[in-house]
C-alpha cells in the first residue's frame, strides 16, 4: 500500500499531482461509483511519515486519493467530486451535511450511477452518515469512509479503507442496507456505528448493537441487516430540506455537581431541542431538572439520553410527568441529528417519541 501511496518523505502539494476528470474508458461490467470527497484525515498530509497527530486534514483532492490506489480501476468505473474540504472535527456544519446529502441524492437518481462513496473525516463521520441514512432516498449502496492516519503516514489506513468502500459500494449485497460505514475491514450501519477511539486505526465500533459484516479480499460478507428504518422508508427527504429548516439542537452533558446553567444557556441561544446526555439510565441531576422543565414550558423538546455508551434509556413512551422524550439506544450526537429532522415535522413530544422508536 505505502509504495503506491505518496512518498512520505516528500509531502506533495495538491497542485503537483496531475488531477484529471478523465477516468478509465468505461468498462461494461464494472459498477459506476461516484466518490464524493469532503476532506478529513483520509485526505490529510503531515510533514513526516511518523506524524499521526497535528497534521493537516483535507489536503488531497479526490483524484489524488484514487491515484494512490490504482487497483480501484479494476473494480469500478470511478468519477469524483469535491463537495467540501474540511476537518470534520473542527468544521462540519448542518450546511455541509445538507449540501452533501443533496449531492448524494442527485448522483443516485442518475440511472448510470450504481453507488456512492463519501470520503469524510472520522470525528463527525457518524453524524453525517446518520443524517444521510435518514434523508437520502435510494436503495443503491451509500458508503461513508475515512482514515485515522494521514496519507503521508507509514501504514496509512486510507488506501485500503477506500478500496474496501468502493468494493462495498459496487456490491449487490450492500443494496437496501441503508448508509454504511466501512472502516478497518468492517461494515457497520450508519445508525449503530460510532467512533470509540481517538487515534487508533480500529476507531469505529458498534458495541452491543453489532456489526453488519466484514470485507475480506475486497469482498463484502454480510451477517446482519439494520432493523431500524432508513433511506427509502424514511419520512425525511433531503429534496425537501434546506439548512434553514433545521432548528438549533444542543447537547447538554451531565456530571456530578451539575446544575441548570448550560440548559438555560441553550434555551437563551434559541435551541428548539435539547439532548440531555444524562448519567446512567438517563438520570437528570436534581439541580438541572428545573431548567429542563422550564425549557419544555418554553416549547423546547427535551430528549432524555445518556452519556453511557451501552444500554438503552427506557423506550417506547414519553416521560409522562415531564414530557421528555426517551432516546432508546441512540447516542447523543445521533439523537441531535434525529431531533433536528423530527422538528422539521412536529414539536409534539409523542410524535417525536414515535420517531425515536422507529429510526
Ligand atoms: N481521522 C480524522 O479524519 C480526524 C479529523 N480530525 C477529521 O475528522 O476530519
Amino acid at each position: 500500500i505505502s509504495s503506491s501511496y505518496i512518498d512520505p518523505s516528500h509531502p506533495v502539494e495538491a497542485k503537483q499531482i496531475t488531477t484529471s476528470n478523465t477516468t478509465n474508458p468505461v468498462k461494461k461490467k464494472l459498477p459506476n461509483i461516484k466518490i464524493l470527497a469532503t476532506g478529513g484525515t483520509i485526505a490529510g498530509t503531515g510533514s513526516t511519515s511518523t506524524q499521526t497527530t497535528g497534521y493537516q486534514a483535507g489536503v488531497l483532492t479526490p483524484d489524488q486519493l484514487i491515484e494512490a490506489v490504482p487497483t480501484l480501476r479494476d473494480i469500478a468505473n470511478i468519477s469524483t467530486e469535491q463537495v467540501a474540504r474540511i476537518d470534520s472535527g473542527t468544521s462540519n456544519t448542518n450546511a455541509v451535511m445538507v449540501k452533501l446529502a443533496k449531492e448524494v441524492q442527485k448522483e443516485l437518481d442518475d440511472p448510470k450511477c450504481d453507488g456512492v462513496v463519501i470520503t469524510h473525516g472520522t470525528d463527525t463521520l457518524e453524524e453525517t452518515a446518520y443524517f444521510l441514512n435518514l434523508t437520502v432516498h435510494s436503495d443503491k449502496p451509500i458508503v461513508v469512509v475515512g482514515a485515522m492516519r494521514p496519507s503521508t503516514s507509514i501504514s496509512a489506513d486510507g488506501p485500503l479503507n477506500l478500496y474496501n468502500a468502493v468494493a462495498l459500494a459496487g456490491s449487490k449485497e450492500a443494496r437496501g442496507m441503508g448508509v454504511l460505514i466501512s472502516m478497518n475491514d468492517k461494515i457497520g450501519s450508519a445508525r449503530d456505528t460510532f467512533k470509540t477511539n481517538t487515534t487508533e486505526v480500529d476507531a469505529f465500533d458498534n458495541q452491543e448493537n453489532g456489526s453488519l459484516g466484514n470485507i475480506q479480499g475486497g469482498i463484502p460478507y454480510f451477517y446482519n441487516m439494520p432493523i431500524k428504518k432508513h433511506t427509502t422508508e424514511s419520512e425525511f427527504d433531503i429534496r425537501k430540506i434546506t439548512e434553514d429548516n433545521l432548528h438549533r439542537v444542543d447537547i447538554v452533558y451531565s456530571h456530578a455537581n451539575d446544575d441548570r446553567v448550560i440548559v438555560d444557556a441553550a434555551v437563551a441561544a434559541g435551541a428548539k431541542g435539547i439532548i440531555h446526555a444524562g448519567t446512567g439510565n438517563g438520570s437528570i441531576h436534581e439541580k438541572t431538572l428545573p431548567g429542563l422543565k422550564d425549557a419544555v414550558k418554553n416549547g423546547v423538546v427535551v430528549i432524555r439520553d445518556t452519556r453511557v455508551p451501552e444500554g438503552m434509556v427506557t423506550h417506547e413512551q414519553i416521560d409522562v410527568d415531564n414530557h421528555f422524550v426517551n432516546s432508546g439506544n441512540i447516542n447523543p450526537q445521533k439523537a441531535r441529528i434525529l431531533l433536528m429532522l423530527a422538528l422539521t415535522k412536529t414539536e409534539d413530544p409523542n410524535k417525536i417519541q414515535a420517531y425515536f422508536n422507529k429510526y
